[in-house]
């Protein structure tokens, strides 16, 4: 998904949100909402490090060496000020600025806040800290770390305390999920206002460790419409499914699967397996190249031929074009109840 994209769904297709469906805005939403919080005089980054002090807590005993690595920008202002109110709460915290003086008026006001607490700060680290609280970039990571952030971030990768990451794993781009050159490996993020696309892309699942989300009370009244969904269902989804005592699978719609050409069945299987275990009613799949009778883990599932005209341009039609949508319907799909309101859709093809 592009900066300032298309949304991915049409807005009446995003399922409601819960725990295990959060939405997910585009960065420039997230600037306008700090705006919107500016204007209001709602002190976000105060927030924001009352959620990361409450978390270091649940982490770390008292007496146990806490770093906070800051950059110049906001980030690091979020991690100074958490700073603070943990030295403020009688937690041992150090604060390292290796990039140099804090440059935005937030983070220079956390910058005296800390010193005021009596966080030290220190031109290099003193001790391994049982806890290190990554500050260095968040979502205004712009170009590829320089040496001596790269050099920070690489110290922290080393360290066998807990690394919190501060929004994003710093080096992780929060649009993309790429890692230019290095990036801080976090075994855990906490990530402000909502999930950024490139903690679950890419590199991001593999940077980011558990993702916890502070939404910092923002009014829901501020947000727009969301872009996306991070979409996680469990194992057995239906079981959360409202349905009724007597429903049969002609009750919960159909889903067809176009794919398994020669070498290629495992795709169409894994596709009609989710939509199965995900609520659909009746499931069948139309094999290029049929190369199986049953599914022996999903009986349930219906094999069969692909649709006409014939397997073998279809087949290239869909290498030509992945991501494509196909309208044509096949044959037999789900007899006539299926029609007009179907949506086909293919799985990209990296
Ligand atoms: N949005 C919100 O609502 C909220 C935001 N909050 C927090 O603010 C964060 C965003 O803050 P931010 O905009 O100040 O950017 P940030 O990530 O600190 O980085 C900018 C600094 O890094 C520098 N820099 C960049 N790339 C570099 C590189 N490769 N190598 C070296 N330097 C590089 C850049 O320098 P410059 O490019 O200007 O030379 C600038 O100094 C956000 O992630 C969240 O933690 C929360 O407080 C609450 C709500
Ligand atoms: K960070």
């Amino acid at each position: 998904m592009r900066a300032g994209a298309r949304p991915i769904l049409p807005q009446h297709r995003l399922p409601p949100e819960t725990d295990m469906n959060r939405p997910i805005h585009t960065l420039a939403t997230l600037r306008h909402i700090e705006t919107l919080a500016g204007q209001a005089g709602m002190p976000l980054m105060d927030r924001a490090a009352g959620a990361i002090a409450d978390r270091v807590e649940q982490r770390i005993v008292r007496g146990e060496p806490i770093l906070a690595l800051a950059g110049r920008g906001n980030n690091g202002g979020d991690a100074l000020l958490a700073a603070a109110r943990l030295a403020a709460r009688g937690h041992r915290v150090d604060a390292w600025l290796p990039l140099g003086e804090p440059a935005t008026d937030d983070a220079r006001r956390a910058h005296a806040q800390a010193l005021a607490a009596g966080v030290t700060l220190v031109v290099a680290p003193r001790t391994a800290p049982a806890l290190a609280l990554d500050g260095l970039f968040g979502i205004g990571l712009r170009r590829a770390p320089d040496a001596a952030a790269c050099a920070a971030i690489d110290w922290l990768n080393g360290i066998s305390g807990h690394r919190l990451a501060l929004d994003v794993p710093s080096g992780l781009d929060a649009w993309s999920g790429q890692v230019t050159g290095c990036a801080v490996a976090a075994t855990e993020t906490l990530t402000f206002l909502a999930d950024k696309p490139g903690l679950l892309t890419h590199d991001g699942p593999d940077q980011a460790g558990d993702v916890h989300l502070a939404t910092l009370d923002i009014p829901p009244a501020w947000w727009p419409a969301a872009d996306g969904a991070c979409y996680q269902p469990d194992d057995d989804i239906t079981h959360r499914l409202a349905r009724k005592q007597n429903a049969h699978k002609g009750s919960f719609g159909c889903v067809a699967v176009l794919g398994g050409a020669t070498g290629m069945t495992g795709a169409a299987l894994l596709a009609a397996r989710a939509a199965l275990r995900t609520g659909a009613g009746k499931v069948r799949i139309g094999l290029l190249e049929p190369a199986l009778a049953v599914d022996p883990l999903y009986p349930e599932l219906m094999l069969d031929d692909a649709p006409a005209p014939s397997p073998t341009p279809m087949s290239r039609s869909w290498r030509s074009a992945p991501g494509s949508v196909s309208r044509r319907r096949p044959r037999n799909c789900c007899g006539t109840r299926c029609s007009a309101a179907d949506r086909w859709c293919s799985t990209p093809t990296p």
